[in-house]
């Protein structure tokens, strides 16, 4: 697969990779994380480039979490669901989602579209500042509230959300019923190929 860097490509988006670091619902390092980079399919880089220029336009642009996932890191998450015992950031990923669900609800994939390479886990910064526009969530919270049809938020999130998904699927982006943050490239080049290769 040619993936591209998509900082080398959009020096203006923002990353802050959290499955190179412990700050995720695992609470450690995950396999496979070998740079907190934001790798993408060239298809995808162009339509992520197209989102971040419509939102400069308004003082806003993107704060990606994941990108490119290895099948390794995907493996890294099905193991540690078999281990019931360890709910070390429970409190802050999935307080009210049992850990043997997180998958049967459509939280997490075994077999993920972000290791197809036009995936991407994203936000909305403040273009100046940095600042993370609030959306009523944060990134990984498994919950009905996450779910972009959650209307128990204000309407200043809600509006949010849908600011971040106008833009995404005016770039060509498809959106996930469980998480408001998650985004698939509608034409993907690489739509029945999950890759291995880790992030470096
Ligand atoms: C784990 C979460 N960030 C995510 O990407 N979930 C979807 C369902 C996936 O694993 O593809
Ligand atoms: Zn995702």
């Amino acid at each position: 697969a040619e993936l591209v860097d998509v900082v080398a490509q959009v020096p203006s988006i923002q990353t802050e990779i959290r499955y190179f670091t412990a700050d995720n619902f695992v609470g450690k390092k995950i396999d496979g994380y070998l740079a907190p980079k934001c790798l993408l399919s060239k298809e995808a880089v162009k339509a992520v480039t197209k989102a971040q220029y419509a939102l400069n336009e308004f003082g806003l642009g993107l704060k990606v979490f994941d990108c490119y996932r290895p099948q390794m890191a995907v493996d890294h998450f099905v193991r540690w669901a078999k281990d019931l015992e360890d709910t070390k950031n429970k409190a802050k990923y999935y307080p009210e989602v049992p850990k043997n669900e997180l998958f049967k609800r459509g939280y997490i994939a075994a077999r993920s579209g972000h290791s197809r390479g036009s995936t991407l886990d994203v936000t909305l910064v403040d273009l100046v500042t940095g600042v993370e526009l609030d959306m009523g969530s944060g990134w990984d919270f498994f919950s009905k509230v996450s779910w972009p049809s959650y209307q128990g938020i204000s309407a200043q999130q809600r509006a949010n959300r849908k600011l971040l998904a106008k833009v995404m699927r005016s770039a060509g982006f498809i959106g996930l019923t469980e998480e408001w943050w998650h985004f698939t490239l509608i034409d993907e080049p690489y739509a029945d190929q999950y890759f291995t290769l880790p992030v470096k």
